[in-house]
Parts: C-alpha cells; structure tokens; sequence
C-alpha cells in the first residue's frame, strides 16, 4: 500500500511558486515556515524532484532542535527519508540533500540513468531505480510502502505535483498563498506538466481549513477520489 501523500507548497498571491528564472524565492513568512518544519517532522519521508534541487539546493532537514530531538526520542532518524526523483540521476555530489544533516536519502532514477552517475551518487544515497524513461511514481510509491513508509510529503515542484495529481496519487494539498506578486507567464505554479484537457479529468479538492498565516493564507485541501471518496 502506497504512503498518505500530502503536497505542502508556498505560491504568491498570483499563482507562481517562483520566478522565471527559477530562483528560490521567499514567498511565505516565518509562522509558515515554523509549520512546514513542524509537519516535515512528523513525516516519514520527503520528497522534491530533480528540478527543486537544482534551482533550490534544498537539505529538506527538520530545522527545529525540539522537533529533530522528538523524533530521535521516538526512535527515529532526526530527518524524515529524503527523496529525489531523479530521471537521469542529475543530482550534483554535493548537492545539500546529500550532505547536510543524518538520515537516510533515496535517489529514484529511471533505465535511462547513466550508470557512471549513479554508481556516484551510490556513495550518498541509496539508489532506486523504477521506469524506462521517467521515474514510475505509482510503483516507486508501493515500493515506499514496503518500506513501511506511511507518510510522504512532497514539497514540488510544479513538474512533479502535476504528475502526482495526472496519476490520482495525492491524498491532500496545503497552498500557503503569500502577500507578494511574482508573475511571468512561465514561471513555475504549482502544477506544470501538460494539464489536463478534459473537466471530466480534474482532480477535484474538498476545503477543510482556510487561516490567517503571517500576511497570507493558508488552505487545506483533500483530494477526492474518483469514486467520490476523500
Ligand atoms: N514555493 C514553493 O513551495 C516551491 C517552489 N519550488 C520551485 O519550483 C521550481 C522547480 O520546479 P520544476 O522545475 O517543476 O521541477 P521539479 O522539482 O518538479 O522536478 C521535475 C523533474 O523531475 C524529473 N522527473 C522524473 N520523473 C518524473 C515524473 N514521473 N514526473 C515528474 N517529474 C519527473 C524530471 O526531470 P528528469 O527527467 O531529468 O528526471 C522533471 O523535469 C524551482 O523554481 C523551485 O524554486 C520548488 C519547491 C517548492
Ligand atoms: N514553505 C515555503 N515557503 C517558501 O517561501 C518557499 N520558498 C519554500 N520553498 C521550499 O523550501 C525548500 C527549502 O528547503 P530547505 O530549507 O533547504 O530544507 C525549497 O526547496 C522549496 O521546496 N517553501
């Protein structure tokens, strides 16, 4: 059985998670950021595609002493699994995710990944190799399953929340709307992809929180099923 997949990510107010350049901007604000920390903690993996970590050099740790201090008193790794999805295996060697902060990193590559890369980033991460060309992420996700992986947040970008929605693999979505205009009409948002065509095939979202946060806001949405479930 696949893990409860939950996509956090920041937009501004106008729709873009960053800007043309694909620079790593600060879109939300300090409460937000407190919060990001404190679910990513309380998550067992976390996973971004290749895209995020070129642009962003991310380390996806838990920032908060308290909270990594939890989770080792739970007898966890202070960092949730730290996952990249990774066709073509990209991912620079010193890249943060690889280096900064204890715990475990999976790189998922596909068939068309040179051997030489991943015999590389082997030395970091353990690699996972599911698809011919892009990485199969319905299999990849079962595979989490077996691990006993039973939550996964998924922190973009644009490219991999659109195939995770085209496959029907999202269970929830928190969008922290800021207080700032980016723009540019090819600038990242929160799901790229190709889009769908058909309203037949939109995923359909159920409101189940809408708050104040810093100078934003915050929605919580689940994903409903295509049977009519959430
Ligand atoms: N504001 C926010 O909350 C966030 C903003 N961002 C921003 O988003 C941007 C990066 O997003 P984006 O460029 O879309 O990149 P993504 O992080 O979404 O990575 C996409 C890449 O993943 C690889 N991939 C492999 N298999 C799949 C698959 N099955 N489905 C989808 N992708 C797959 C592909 O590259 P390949 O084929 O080579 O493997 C693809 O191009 C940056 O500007 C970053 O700053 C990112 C995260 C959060
Ligand atoms: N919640 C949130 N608000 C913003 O304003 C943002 N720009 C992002 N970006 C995401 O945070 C990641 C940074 O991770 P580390 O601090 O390096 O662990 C970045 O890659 C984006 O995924 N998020």
């Amino acid at each position: 059985m696949r893990p409860h997949v939950f996509v956090n990510l920041a937009m501004s107010a106008d729709g873009k998670l960053s800007t043309i350049e694909r620079r790593q901007v600060r879109i939300s604000g300090d409460a937000d950021f407190r919060r990001v920390d404190l679910i990513k903690s309380q998550s067992d993996a976390i996973m971004v595609g290749i895209g995020t970590v070129l642009a962003d050099d991310p380390s996806l740790t838990v920032k908060d002493a308290t909270l990594r201090k939890e989770r080792a008193d739970d007898g966890r790794d202070e960092n949730p699994v730290r996952i990249v999805i990774d066709s073509r295996a990209r991912t620079p060697v010193d890249a943060d995710i690889l280096h900064k902060g204890p715990g475990r990193r999976i790189i998922v590559v596909s068939n068309s990944a040179d051997p030489a890369k991943t015999a590389l980033l082997s030395e970091y991460a353990d690699i996972q190799v599911f698809g011919d060309e892009r990485v199969d992420m319905s299999a990849f996700l079962e595979y989490l399953g077996t691990l006993g992986i039973r939550s996964l947040m998924v922190e973009g970008g644009g490219t991999l929340i659109w195939s995770l929605f085209a496959e029907g693999l999202v269970d929830e979505l928190y969008t922290c709307v800021g207080n700032v205009i980016i723009g540019g009409a090819d600038a990242p948002t929160p799901a790229d992809g190709d889009g769908f065509i058909n309203e037949a095939d939109f995923p359909s979202l159920v409101l189940k929180d809408a708050k104040r946060i810093d100078d934003g806001i915050l929605l919580c949405w689940s994903v409903k099923k295509k049977d009519g479930g959430e």
